[in-house]
């Protein structure tokens, strides 16, 4: 796999995999498609062999006229022919059906690991790479790759085949006229050799120039209304008039290239029928093939003139899928995350030790914090906001690896407990919820989707969400998230404290931003951020000192570190940072 290359961000993006284990991540995929490669294999070397039939009769029935032979072997070759078309027809649905269903589970499968291997990454690697680098990968180039299967590859083998079997058929029938259709395909490559250094650069710019038109066009339509107030519409009329006349001229360019493209071909064609109609001419003279054979070979020449052409036009095509493919390959092929075998791990504290953390080399957001959550104990993290408490909170719970320090268990460290024994000890309710698309019980059973509907109801009642669930249109069953029943940010707050609920961990980190107090959907909230730490250690950042004042322990932050830590009376009395936190906010 080459090596993580950086982009013009600085960013290290995920790795590309190379060639070679491209191929054999294709090969492996393919392998178990082994019945539907060979069906589509079996069709085309059919329609191969029945699309020779017609040119070779066609001159048979030349050399017949010339011999005066019966109108009857004239029309058993036209009955031949037809029969050979419809087998090809028969041949062509086989092959290209077979290959879909060989090619269309590959891509899902491939689709499949890369997801799996998305959402396995480490954190701090998706940091890196940031978001960006993945949404391409998992979208455009998984759609590039798709394109090339449903519409590139079929033709591309049809070609192939047409080419490779016509070839062979007019080698076959005389060697000396296939050698002299041979002198083509140099031409042909002479003209890819010219065509593909040039093509990527132009259509790259085509597609500048038409996102530079676009862009010009929307601006101009949605800010219409402040080019008016400011008299600028000449100004965006001309802009959008350059950018059209760009994007023109490019347009105009790729076609000019393209016509000097296929009029290389047409010389590649030209040059190769004369030269099997001279080599026929000069074979036919001094006797040693017929007239019909040598009209064979030219319509065999004829007939591969069309798949050629589609092979070349293709080429980039398959080249822009090829590098889709790398870097699809490039995530597909991240080795999966080695799971610890389960420990048990007894009762104890969560503890944080000498935890920092920096997101940008260098500059480090906690420094060396040492923090002890005792089972059952309610700990409020306070601070300034950019003080370090969420960058905290997520490294307590798993879910970011801190650049030094450890998160211990009762002892345990986090990566021995591994991540799918982690939710059963720590779970992190954070800032922003994700509603996911399903019913109401989907998104509560998602941590457990074995559990039963009365479980499901307790988890909503003890978070306080039982009631507004019961009068959703549907009840569990009503449908939320994207295209589904709009749900406020309290109940989707809610709904994701029900799954901590439901998947009762010794531990619990909450980060979650309640929104405004005084509303009753906040105080709602508030009292079932409450009930999901009862009974289990709880790191609760508190957002509002009110959350503070009801833990067990305050530890307050500044600037990443730890600066004091007491009872909410302790501290106030202390007159330190707390007490001029909580003067500012119940003052
Ligand atoms: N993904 C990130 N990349 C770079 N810097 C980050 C990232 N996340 C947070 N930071 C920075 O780290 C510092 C600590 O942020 P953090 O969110 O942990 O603080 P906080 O105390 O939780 O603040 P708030 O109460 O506003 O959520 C801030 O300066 C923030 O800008």
């Amino acid at each position: 796999m080459t090596a993580p290359h950086g982009s013009v961000t600085g960013r290290r993006l995920l790795e590309v995999a190379g060639g070679r284990e491209t191929r054999r991540l294709l090969v492996a995929l393919l392998a178990r498609r082994r019945g539907a490669l060979a069906a589509s294999g079996a069709g085309f070397a059919v329609l191969g062999v029945a699309q020779l039939v017609a040119p070779l009769l066609m001159g048979r029935t030349v050399d017949v006229v010339l011999d005066d032979g019966a109108a009857t072997t004239i029309t058993g070759f036209a009955v031949a022919i037809a029969v050979a078309a419809v087998v090809a027809g028969l041949a062509t649905v086989l092959a290209q059906t077979a290959l879909a269903r060989a090619a269309q589970p590959a891509l899902a499968d491939l689709r499949e690991q890369v997801v799996d291997r998305v959402l396995h990454l480490p954190h701090h690697r998706v940091e890196e790479a940031g978001v960006g680098d993945l949404v391409s990968r998992v979208g455009d180039d998984v759609r590039t790759v798709n394109r090339s299967l449903e519409t590139v590859v079929p033709l591309l083998a049809g070609a192939l085949v047409a080419v490779v079997f016509t070839l062979g058929g007019l080698l076959a029938l005389d060697w000396r006229l296939g050698l002299a259709g041979a002198v083509a395909l140099p031409m042909y490559a002479l003209g890819l050799r010219w065509y593909l250094p040039r093509s990527g650069p132009f259509y790259r710019r085509e597609r500048v120039a038409q996102g530079e038109r676009a862009e010009a066009l929307v601006t101009g339509l949605q800010a219409a209304p402040t080019l008016r107030a400011y008299a600028l519409e000449r100004q965006q009329l001309t802009r959008i008039r350059e950018a059209s006349w760009a994007a023109v001229r490019i347009s105009i360019e790729v076609l000019h290239m393209l016509t000097r493209f296929f009029a290389r071909n047409n010389r590649a064609e030209c040059v190769g029928l004369l030269a099997v109609l001279t080599t026929g001419y000069l074979l036919v003279r001094a006797g040693s093939a017929s007239v019909g054979e040598v009209t064979a070979a030219a319509l065999f020449f004829h007939r591969i003139f069309n798949p050629l052409g589609i092979l070349v036009s293709l080429f980039d095509e398959v080249q822009s899928a090829g590098a889709s493919l790398t870097r699809l390959a490039g995530v597909a092929l991240v080795p999966a995350a080695e799971e610890p075998t389960a420990v048990a791990v007894p009762a104890g504290p969560l503890e944080v030790r000498g935890l920092t953390h920096a997101y940008l080399e260098g500059e480090p957001v906690v420094h060396d914090v040492d923090l002890a959550v005792a089972d059952g104990e309610r700990v409020a993290l306070v601070g300034a906001s950019g003080a370090g408490k969420t960058t905290l909170g997520a490294a307590a719970a798993g879910v970011l690896r801190p650049t030094a320090g450890e998160v211990l268990v009762a002892g345990v460290p986090l990566e021995r407990i591994g991540r799918a024994g982690l939710r059963a000890h720590v779970a992190l309710v954070s800032q922003d919820v994700h509603v996911f698309s399903g019913t109401v019980r989907d998104s509560v059973t998602l941590v457990d989707p074995a559990a039963d509907d009365e479980r499901v109801r307790g988890a909503l009642e003890r978070v306080l969400a039982l009631g507004w669930v019961q009068a959703l249109p549907a009840g569990l069953d009503t449908l939320v998230g994207e295209h589904g029943h709009p749900l406020t940010p309290m109940q989707a707050q809610q709904l994701a404290l029900a799954r901590v609920e439901l998947l009762d961990p010794r531990f619990v980190v909450l980060d979650e931003a309640t929104a405004e107090a005084g509303s009753a959907g906040a105080r709602d909230l508030e009292r079932a951020a409450l009930a999901v730490t009862q009974g289990r250690g709880a790191l609760v950042i508190a957002h509002r000192l009110g959350q503070a004042a009801q833990a067990d322990r305050v530890v307050v932050m500044d600037e990443g570190r730890v600066v004091e830590q007491g009872t909410h009376e302790q501290l106030v009395a202390a007159g330190g940072r707390y007490a001029e936190l909580w003067e500012a906010w119940s003052g």
